[in-house]
């Protein structure tokens, strides 16, 4: 039986039990902030190396095994060759039953296996971006990839999701002389059944819009002034509070929605400009039908809609591959809301997340063979 986290928005009446921002930090503001999680990270490097400053990077990241795939005796069918290629050995079988494996090679900006942490892989995908911020940029850090590979793991997990790690790093430089000028601040928010939601804000329905220069904005969204990483965190864990999860086949708290944190850097002025932008974006998975395991209407109705916009992500890219002329923006929430991280001079880190073993290799291979097209996108920009 499917059970829900916690109940869901519905597209007009967003629900929710949640106090005010300030309240919850007012709670929390009496009781000992993890310390030990809000550790100084190593030293950024604000020259980094060449192959860390394209505009686009793919990488590709494979979680472990986990208990249920190691207990059914499944396998890891994605060896890693070297630390930029990754090989698919996916099992397949004939018409007269004979079994046989295809495999596809496939080659990224970087591959982690299981063994890599959050640390090391930050370093290689959103430190960079961190930089580009401060030099007055915008990026956006996104996990793609199925139901339970990783991604909120990877981007969003509130003691050392790669969002903790580019804070460490911002609050380090904010300390700085340097940028003694510059101040950041917060928002988050979800897009759920083709609907914006503000995570800080008790849910409060918001509206993308552009600005008439290209650029999208969030028409109503709460930025909450954070001062410290310990700020964040508590902002963060109010807002994820409020995040839409629920319990599919493949992962005890799927994420039901695309969530959104971004972090901007501002003037100190008056009135203040943003210097810069940095987004990591949690994308809901894509799941089959057999995913969501014994799902309810609303389930089945949320795993529909979140595939028809991860549809619309994908001839985004696939209209960036082929260079066409224009581009469906337009087909989704989601891919509105992403649309400056595909043009102009923004920076982007895709992070493809995989599961290893061979049920998902069907799965898999999509992810790749999407993440692939995106990485082609980005050479021809080079070329
Ligand atoms: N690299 C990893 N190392 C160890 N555990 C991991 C790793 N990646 C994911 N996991 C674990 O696998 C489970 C699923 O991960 P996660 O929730 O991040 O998946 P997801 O891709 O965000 O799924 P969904 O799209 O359903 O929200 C979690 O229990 C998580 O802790």
């Amino acid at each position: 039986m499917n059970q829900r986290a916690r109940p869901a928005p519905t597209s007009d009446s967003p629900t929710h039990q949640q106090g005010s921002l300030e309240a919850f930090l007012q709670s929390k503001a009496t009781r000992p902030t993890n310390q030990s999680t809000a550790k100084a990270s190593a030293a950024i490097s604000l020259s980094t190396s060449n192959d860390l400053n394209q505009r686009i990077r793919v990488c590709v990241r494979k979680r472990p095994l986990n208990k249920k795939e190691t207990s059914n005796q499944e396998v890891d069918i994605a060896p890693l060759r070297g630390s930029r290629t990754i090989e698919l050995n996916a099992p397949k079988t004939r018409i007269d039953l004979t079994r046989y494996t295809e495999t596809h090679t496939f080659t990224f900006d970087d591959t982690f296996d299981g063994s890599s942490s959050n640390t090391q892989i930050y370093a290689r995908t959103a430190q960079p971006l961190v930089d580009y911020i401060f030099k007055g940029g915008k990026a956006t850090c996104f996990a793609h990839g199925q139901t339970g590979s990783g991604k909120t793991y990877t981007m969003l997990d509130p003691n050392h999701g790669l969002y903790v790690l580019a804070a460490q790093d911002i609050f380090r430089l904010l300390s700085s002389e340097y940028y003694a000028h510059l101040s950041a601040s917060v928002g988050f928010y979800e897009i759920y059944q083709g609907q914006l939601f503000d995570l800080l804000n008790q849910k409060a329905k918001l509206v993308a819009r552009d600005d008439g220069n290209g650029n999208v904005v969030i028409a109503g969204l709460r930025e909450y002034p954070i001062g410290s990483v310990e700020d964040l965190m508590s902002v963060f864990e109010y807002g994820n509070q409020g995040r839409t999860t629920g319990k599919t086949g493949a992962n005890n708290k799927s994420s039901r929605s695309h969530a959104v944190l971004q972090i901007l850097l501002k003037t100190k002025t008056s009135p203040a400009k943003v210097h810069g932008k940095l987004s990591f974006i949690d994308l809901a998975g894509s799941e089959r039908g057999a995913d969501r395991g014994d799902a309810n209407d609303k389930t089945r109705q949320e795993g529909a809609e979140i595939n028809k916009s991860l549809l619309a992500l994908k001839e985004c890219i696939r209209a960036l591959d082929q260079n066409k002329n224009h581009t469906p923006f337009r087909g989704s929430k989601l891919t509105q809301v992403l649309r400056d991280s595909f043009t102009g001079d923004s920076r982007t880190c895709m992070i493809a997340t995989i599961s290893p073993n061979n049920s998902n290799s069907e799965h898999t291979l999509n992810t790749l063979r999407y993440a692939d097209r995106y990485r082609i996108e980005a050479i021809q920009e080079l070329d």
